[in-house]
């Protein structure tokens, strides 16, 4: 609501006409200061006196030097001039007590009495007449020389007085008649109210224009207001320049004749690309509803290229949603001396805003507690940013990490991109697989640790960001360091706060509650109507034999299969069996064969671990090609069915 109180007192001025210069006018001008005096009023209050002729052409005078506000008349007068003026005019109408005083005072004066108004006749006048011995004479008129006309027919009547308002009064003298004034104190005082009323009211108008004019001079994109029949009521500087126009020549016409190429797009009636000027732009019509029926347009124009990029503004906030850790420490199960020290550190290293490196084989839970470490520090409000730097080719990690300016390389997007360093920003960037990243980003994201600031693909100036790092890896980073295939520096700048994620096989004490949570989850996510405890009783000495080279997320997987068998399978049939059809591992199938002679890793001699690891990659490609076959290519597929990431089946499938 905009404010009400106006700077500055408003100026009211009462204009009060005649042919010459009267005494009805001039005691109305006194009454008028009296009422004036006796109002403790918050404005300036002016009286004029002119011929009727200059009436009009004084009152532009006036409200074009800001001396009038609002104008008070008497009700010809007035309406005369609210036909002509934007200023309102507020009316001195005689009302009941004016009319009684008047009344009283005619019947000083004689028997018969004409009362001028410009309403129609009242019949309680002549009753009240009748009680003081008056007759009373009711005109109607509607203009001046109709008045004039009415005055003779009542002259020749043989009426002497006359009531009405300063001009009727002025020609009844002027005729020889005597003349009283209906409009007094009660009038005065009904019209300062208007007045005021009449001011406020602009007042508000006036500021709720200006704001709309400053909202509307601020918007980029362009609008229109139409009224119902089409008319131009508004047009923003946007879409003045995207006319050529000015809003002098648009405003107060038609849309079709200001501006034909956008009266096309409200023909359309849903949004059109129309060229306007030299741009394109995408112009909707939205119709303007009151009480139901269409009484106006606003039309909507957008450059479609701001169009485009608040899409890519909006699918790229979407897109940062993914950003977010899910997981939190207290998820970590397990009561193993190890799980335990390894939570443990974890809640202590998330008070710290030092880089983190994780080690341990896949699925034992090491993005599980990136997250987590993120979650619990005071960085959990801002992004959590993950990438597997063994999925992607070497290029595409690059600019993923980094990000790209325009015309970085061909097939660049336009605008550049940034990397997720930057989008990491206040944030962790969760590094998966580090071990796996080609030597020549290891340099750059060593430069990037080091001083802070990221420099895109094709640019020039750095961006400095504010950056968690947590790197995982299941490799043996010393080994590939020995190799020549890892940084040593960028070793040492990772390797501040250590944590080791344990293999299950190492924790087996672990595995019946691993399973049996993991077996709750499964069946309130899949809805099935299994008893857990009967094939976790089934399971368990299976599992606890097994070698569970997938760790975690193989046990879930197995977990889960089993359910999804014996939810399927008719209920006279023996649960063993079933089992051992659909988790053939856990009895001796191929991933028990190629588990076990990686468990336990112990101390084996180098050169009889070598070939054995030889051998294994071998036996674990082929098997991975063999579910990839199976599974017609898709990656998801087979690594769920493997139940190994997507991460480790890349691997596998290299060899
Ligand atoms: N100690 C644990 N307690 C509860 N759930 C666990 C634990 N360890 C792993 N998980 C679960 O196992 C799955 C795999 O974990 P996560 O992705 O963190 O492993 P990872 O070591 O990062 O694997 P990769 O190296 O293959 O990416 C997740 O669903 C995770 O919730």
């Amino acid at each position: 609501m905009p404010a009400l109180n106006s700077p500055r007192l408003p100026n009211i001025v009462f204009l009060l006409t005649h042919a010459q210069p009267l005494s009805a006018s001039s005691s109305l001008a006194a009454t008028i200061w009296a009422v004036s005096r006796e109002r403790d009023l918050d404005a300036r209050v002016a009286v004029h006196d002119q011929p009727a002729p200059e009436l009009l052409p004084f009152a532009r005078t006036l409200a074009g030097s800001g001396e009038a506000d609002v104008f008070v008349c008497q009700e010809t007068a007035g309406r005369y001039l609210r036909s002509h003026l934007d200023v309102p005019v507020a009316l001195m109408r005689p009302n009941g007590f004016d009319l009684m005083r008047a009344l009283h005072e005619a019947a000083q004066l004689a028997d018969r009495v004409a009362v001028f108004s410009r309403g129609t006749p009242r019949p309680e006048l002549t009753a009240l007449g009748a009680t003081l011995n008056l007759q009373v004479h009711q005109y109607s008129y509607s203009g001046t020389s109709d008045a004039r006309r009415l005055l003779i027919e009542t002259q020749e009547a043989g009426v002497r007085v006359v009531i009405g308002s300063s001009m009727v009064i002025e020609y009844a003298q002027a005729h020889g008649l005597a003349g009283i004034l209906s409009t007094e104190r009660n009038a005065v005082r009904q019209a300062l109210d208007d007045a005021l009323a009449f001011h406020r009211r602009a007042v508000v108008e006036s500021a709720r224009q200006r704001q709309l004019d400053t909202m509307l001079a601020h918007i980029d994109e362009g609008i229109v207001m139409l009224d119902g029949d089409d008319v131009v009521q508004a047009a923003n500087p946007a879409i003045l320049n995207a006319l050529g126009s000015n809003a002098g020549h648009v405003l107060g016409r038609r849309l079709a004749d200001a501006a034909p190429v956008l009266a096309d797009g409200v023909r359309a009636g849903e949004p059109t690309v129309l060229t306007v000027g030299s741009r394109a732009l995408v112009v909707e019509s939205i119709p303007v509803l009151t009480d139901g029926a269409v009484t106006g347009r606003v039309l909507k124009c957008q450059d479609t290229e701001s169009v485009e990029r608040a899409d890519r503004r909006i699918r790229s906030s979407r897109r940062e949603r993914r950003f977010v850790a899910r997981y939190h420490l207290y998820q970590l199960l397990g009561e193993s001396e190890s799980v335990r020290t390894m939570a443990r550190l974890a809640e202590r290293y998330a008070r710290t805003q030092a880089t983190v490196l994780i080690t341990g084989e896949s699925g034992t839970g090491k993005e599980l507690l990136a997250q987590g470490i993120h979650n619990a520090g005071p960085r959990h409000a801002a992004p959590f940013v993950a990438i597997n730097c063994a999925a992607l080719p070497e290029n595409l990690l690059e600019s993923e990490l980094f990000g790209y300016e325009e015309g970085a390389f061909s097939g660049s997007r336009k605008g550049g991109k940034p990397g997720l360093f930057e989008l990491a920003h206040d944030g962790t960037l969760f590094l998966d697989e580090i071990g796996d990243m080609p030597l020549s980003l290891q340099t750059r994201l060593l430069r990037v640790l080091q001083e802070q600031e990221v420099l895109r693909l094709g640019g020039t100036q750095p961006t400095p960001v504010n950056v968690r790092v947590i790197a995982a890896t299941h490799r043996d980073l010393a080994a590939r360091i020995a190799a020549g295939e890892f940084r040593e520096d960028l070793y040492y700048r990772l390797n501040i706060l250590r944590l080791h994620a344990p293999p299950l096989r190492e924790r087996r004490q672990d595995i019946p509650e691993l399973a049996r949570h993991l077996a709750t989850d499964a069946v309130r996510r899949l809805g099935l109507p299994v008893d857990t405890r009967a094939l976790l009783r089934e399971l368990l000495p299976a599992m606890q034999a097994y070698a569970w080279p997938g760790n975690v997320r193989e046990l879930a997987n197995v977990v889960e299969r089993g359910l999804v068998a014996i939810a399927a399978m008719p209920e006279r049939d023996p649960m063993p069996a079933q089992l051992r059809l659909t988790l053939p591992e856990l009895y001796g199938g191929t991933h028990t064969a190629m588990a076990a002679p990686a468990a336990p890793p112990a101390k084996r001699a180098m050169s009889a671990a070598a070939p054995l690891r030889e051998r294994l990659r071998e036996v674990g490609r082929a098997e991975a090609q063999r579910a990839l076959d199976a599974c017609g290519g898709d990656r998801a597929a087979t690594a769920a069915s493997l139940g190994i990431s997507r991460a480790t089946l890349w691997r596998r499938l290299r060899g």
